[in-house]
C-alpha cells in the first residue's frame, strides 16, 4: 500500500509501504494514484514528497507479479501523472531506488538522496529494459553515454556518483525525509516546466551520434553472446536520442513487449529468485538455515599460498577479515606476499577504496593459526598431504575452530576423520580465480554439524559469493555433472566431430568458450592427473578392444594420448588447437590434430559420421542434466535452484538460460527424456545417457514446473 499524510502544514507525504523493498505491486500503485489525487486536490498542499518505509525508497516493479495478469493502475501513466502534476514532487531516496523505483523518482521534479543510497536501472539483469520511461528520461537527464553505461550494465551507483551525474539534486547525511520536506517547502510555487524531464532533449554528444551507437552496439552484441536485453537497451536509448519523447516511449514499449514474454527474461528472473533461495539451505538429515545459528568468525587462516590460497586470502581480506596466511616453503611465501599485496592493491584501485593490506599477516609456521576461528586449507589436491595438515590443524587450533578444505573433488569425510572434532569440518570449494569467481560450493559431510555448515555459508556470503550447500560425493555437484558432459565431448570426436565443431555448438548456445578451448586454457594435464589417479588413464593400452573400455564402460583415451605427446594446451603451444607458441592465446584449428583423429578412428575401426550441432548440444547438455537429476535423487543438492546457481556462477552456463535444470524444464522434460532414451539406445555402453529414474518419474507425474520440483521430489521420495 501507500500511506498519505500532510506534514509541516503544506507538504503531502506519500509513503510506499510494502516490505521488504517497497516494490511497486498493484496495491502500492493504487495507493500512489489515490494519494496523488488527494495531494493535488488539497488546496493546503503546495508540494509533495514521495518516500518509502523502513529506510528503503523502492526496489522497483514487483518481480513476483510479472507472470500474473496485470491488475491495478499501470506504472507508466502513474509516473506521467506525477510528472504532469502542478505541485513540485520530491523523491526522498533512502536505501535504494532501483528499476521502476528510479523511474518513479525520475518522474518527480526533484530528487534528494541519502549519502548511503544506491540508484540504478538493473532491468537488463532480469532480461528487461527500463520500460516505465527510464530508457527515455535518463538519457535526457544525464546524456546518452552515461545513460547507456547505466542501462546496459544495470550497475548501481552511489548517491555521490548520482549527484555527479546529475541524477539527484542533493545528497544528505541526515534524515532524508526531513531534508526532502525542507526542500519541498523551499520550492513550493516555483514553475515546473523546466523540471519535467520528458520535455528535455538529450544533451548533444561530442562526435557523430550514429557512429557512437554503432560502436556501442558492436561491443554490446559481442559481450552479450546471445542475450537479447542488452541489445534492446541500446535500441531504446537510441530512440531517446533520435525521437521525440512520445515516439521514444512507443519504441520503449515495443521493445519491452518482446522482452517481457521472452524465455530469457523468464530464465533471468528465475535466477534472481534462485540466488536468494540457495541461501535458505537444508540437508537430507533435516538441518536448515533457519534453525542453525552460525558461529562468530573474527579471524581466519589460509593454509597454502598457491594460486587458490592467494585468491582466497585476498577475498577474505577484501571482506574485512584479518587473515593469517601460512606457507611452509619460504620461496613460495616470499612470492605470495608480493602477489597478494598486488592483487589487493589492484582490487582497491578498481573499487576506489584503500587496499586492506593491514588485514594480512604471513607465517611459515602452522602454529600461527592457534588463535583463529576458522581455517581454510588450500594446498594441492593430494589426500595424503591434506590428511597430514588436518592432523596438524586439529592439534594446533582452538578446539572449537572450524576446519575447512578447499577441494574440488576429495572426500571431505576422510579429512574430518583425521581431526578431534569431525563435526567442525566442511569443504569450501572455491573456483579460480577465487577472489573473482562468484561461486562457492560448501560441502557438508555426514558428520558436519549444522552450525559448521551455517558458519561456512555465512562466511561465503560475507565474501560476496553465491554459496551453495552440497553433499559430499565425488566431484560434489559441479564437477560430478561436468564429467558426463566432458565424456560426451570426447566421444563426439571419436565419432567424427572436430574440437571446432563441438566448441562452436557450445559457444553458439551461449558458453563463452567451448569445452576444448577451456581444456586448452586450464591445461590438459589437470584432467590427465585425475584420470591417472582414478585408474582410468593407463599407459600401454592404446590398441585392441580394451583401449576404449575402462571399469566396464566406454572410455575415450584421446585426452591421455595428447598428454603423452606433451600437448597440454596453451602453455605448451598446442592441445586440441594450436597456439603458435607456448603461452599463445589464440586458438587456431590444428591440421595435425585432424590427421591424428583420423588415424585414431581408423586404428579403432570407428567409421566417422557427420555430426550436427544439435547432436553436440543434446549429447553434452542432456548427459550433464541427467546427472543433475541423479544428484537431486541422491539428495546431494537440495533443489534445481542449487544446481542452476552452481552452473551459472561457476561453470559459465549462459545466465539468460537460467541453468541446466531450468533449461531442461524449458526444453520440456518429456523431450529431454525421449532424446536421452534415443542416445542410450545408440550407445548402451555409456551409462551417463541412461535416463535417471527421477527424470522418468517427474515426466510420469506430469512434468511440473521447475519451481515445484523440490516439492515433487519430496513427494516422490515419500512414496518409495
Ligand atoms: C510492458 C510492461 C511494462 C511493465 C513495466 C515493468 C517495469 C519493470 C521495471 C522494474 O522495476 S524490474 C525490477 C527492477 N528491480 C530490481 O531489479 C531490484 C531487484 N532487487 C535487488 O536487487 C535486491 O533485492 C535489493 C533491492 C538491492 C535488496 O537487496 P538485499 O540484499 O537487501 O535483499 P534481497 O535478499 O535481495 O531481497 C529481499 C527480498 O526482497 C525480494 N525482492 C527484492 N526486490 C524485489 C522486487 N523488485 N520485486 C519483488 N521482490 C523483490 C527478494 O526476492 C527477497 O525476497 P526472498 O523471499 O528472499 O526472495
Amino acid at each position: 500500500m501507500a500511506q498519505y499524510s500532510r506534514i509541516s502544514g503544506s507538504v503531502g507525504l506519500i509513503t510506499l509501504k510494502s516490505l521488504p523493498v517497497n516494490a511497486l505491486g498493484a496495491v502500492v500503485r493504487q495507493g500512489i494514484v489515490d494519494s496523488l489525487k488527494t495531494a493535488l486536490q488539497d488546496p493546503k498542499v503546495t508540494s509533495v514528497v514521495i518516500c518509502g518505509q523502513n529506510g528503503v525508497f523502492c526496489g522497483g516493479a514487483d518481480i513476483k507479479e510479472f507472470g500474473d495478469s496485470e491488475s491495478g493502475p499501470p506504472l507508466i501513466p502513474m509516473i506521467h501523472a506525477i510528472e504532469a502534476g502542478n505541485k513540485p514532487m520530491v523523491a526522498a531516496i533512502e536505501g535504494f531506488a532501483l528499476g521502476g523505483g528510479l523511474e518513479l523518482a525520475l518522474g518527480c521534479h526533484y530528487r534528494i538522496a541519502h549519502s548511503k543510497a544506491r540508484l540504478g536501472l538493473p532491468e537488463v539483469t532480469l532480461g528487461l529494459l527500463p520500460a516505465a520511461g527510464g530508457s527515455q528520461r535518463l538519457p535526457r537527464l544525464i546524456g546518452v553515454p552515461a545513460a547507456l553505461d547505466l542501462i546496459i550494465t544495470g550497475r548501481h551507483v552511489t548517491a555521490a556518483e548520482a549527484l555527479q551525474l546529475g541524477i539527484v539534486d542533493q545528497v544528505t547525511d541526515h534524515h532524508t525525509v526531513d531534508a526532502a520536506v525542507k526542500f519541498a517547502l523551499s520550492v513550493a510555487g516555483r514553475p515546473l516546466d523546466a523540471r519535467r524531464i520528458s520535455s528535455y532533449s538529450c544533451p548533444p554528444v561530442s562526435g557523430d551520434l550514429d557512429a557512437l551507437f554503432e560502436e556501442v552496439m558492436r561491443k554490446v552484441r559481442r559481450g552479450a553472446r546471445g542475450a537479447i536485453a542488452p541489445v534492446a537497451c541500446v535500441q531504446a536509448v537510441r530512440a531517446a536520442a533520435t525521437l521525440p519523447y512520445a515516439r521514444g516511449m512507443e519504441r520503449e514499449r515495443e521493445l519491452m513487449a518482446t522482452l517481457f514474454t521472452s524465455g530469457q527474461a523468464r530464465a533471468l528472473q528465475y535466477s534472481f529468485f534462485a540466488q536468494r533461495a540457495v541461501s535458505r539451505w537444508s540437508t537430507p538429515s533435516g538441518a536448515r538455515w533457519d534453525a542453525s545459528a552460525p558461529k562468530p568468525v573474527r579471524k581466519v587462516a589460509v593454509i597454502g599460498l598457491g594460486t587458490m590460497g592467494r585468491g582466497i586470502a585476498v577475498a577474505l581480506a577484501q571482506a574485512g577479515f584479518p587473515v593469517v596466511s601460512v606457507e611452509t616453503q619460504e620461496k613460495q611465501l616470499t612470492e605470495a606476499k608480493r602477489a597478494v599485496s598486488q592483487m589487493l592493491e589492484r582490487g582497491a584501485k578498481r573499487r576506489g577504496v584503500a587496499a586492506p593490506l593491514d588485514k594480512m599477516s604471513y607465517s611459515s609456521n602452522i602454529q600461527a593459526v592457534a588463535d583463529v576461528d576458522l581455517v581454510i586449507e588450500a594446498v594441492f589436491e593430494d589426500m595424503g598431504l591434506k590428511k597430514k595438515i588436518f592432523q596438524q590443524l586439529s592439534a594446533v587450533c582452538k578446539p572449537d575452530a572450524l576446519l575447512c578444505t578447499n577441494t574440488s573433488s576429495l572426500d571431505v569425510d576422510q579429512l574430518a576423520s583425521q581431526t578431534r572434532n569431525p563435526e567442525l569440518v566442511v569443504g569450501m570449494h572455491f573456483f579460480a580465480p577465487a577472489h573473482v569467481m562468484k561461486l562457492l560450493e560448501v560441502v557438508y559431510g555426514p558428520r558436519s554439524s549444522p552450525q559448521a555448515l551455517a558458519t561456512a555459508m555465512q562466511l561465503g556470503k560475507k565474501m560476496g559469493k553465491v554459496s551453495v550447500a552440497v553433499g559430499n560425493c565425488p566431484g560434489f555437484v559441479g564437477n560430478r555433472m561436468l564429467k558426463a558432459y566432458v565424456e560426451q565431448a570426447f566421444f563426439l570426436l571419436e565419432e567424427g566431430a572436430t574440437p571446432e565443431l563441438v566448441d562452436s555448438a557450445l559457444e553458439e548456445f551461449g558458453f563463452s568458450m567451448g569445452f576444448f578451448k577451456v581444456s586448452d586454457l586450464s591445461g590438459l594435464d589437470v584432467g590427465w592427473k585425475v584420470r591417472k589417479e582414478d585408474g582410468l588413464a593407463l599407459p600401454g593400452v592404446s590398441t585392441g578392444p580394451s583401449a576404449r573400455i575402462r571399469q566396464g564402460r566406454r572410455y575415450s583415451p584421446l585426452g591421455d594420448l595428447l598428454c603423452q605427446r606433451g600437448r597440454f594446451g596453451q602453455k605448451t603451444g598446442s592441445g586440441w588447437y594450436q597456439y603458435g607458441k607456448p603461452g599463445g592465446r589464440v586458438a587456431t584449428p590444428d591440421p595435425w590434430l585432424h590427421s591424428f583423429l583420423e588415424e585414431y578412428r581408423a586404428q579403432h575401426g570407428l567409421v566417422p559420421r557427420r555430426i550436427d550441432p544439435q547432436e553436440v548440444l543434446e549429447r553434452c547438455l542432456y548427459a550433464l542434466i541427467n546427472e543433475g537429476f541423479r544428484i537431486l535423487e541422491d539428495g546431494i543438492a537440495a533443489g534445481p535452484e542449487d544446481i542452476d546457481c552452481i552452473y551459472v556462477f561457476g561453470y559459465g552456463w549462459p545466465h539468460y538460460r537460467g541453468g541446466p535444470m531450468f533449461y531442461a524444464a524449458m526444453v520440456g522434460l518429456p523431450k529431454v527424456l525421449e532424446r536421452l532414451e534415443h542416445y542410450y539406445r545408440a550407445h548402451p555402453d555409456v551409462p551417463d545417457l541412461q535416463p535417471c529414474s527421477l527424470l522418468r518419474r517427474l515426466v510420469a507425474s506430469g512434468s511440473p514446473p521447475v519451481q515445484k520440483w523440490k516439492e515433487a521430489i519430496k513427494k516422490l521420495h515419500s512414496q518409495l
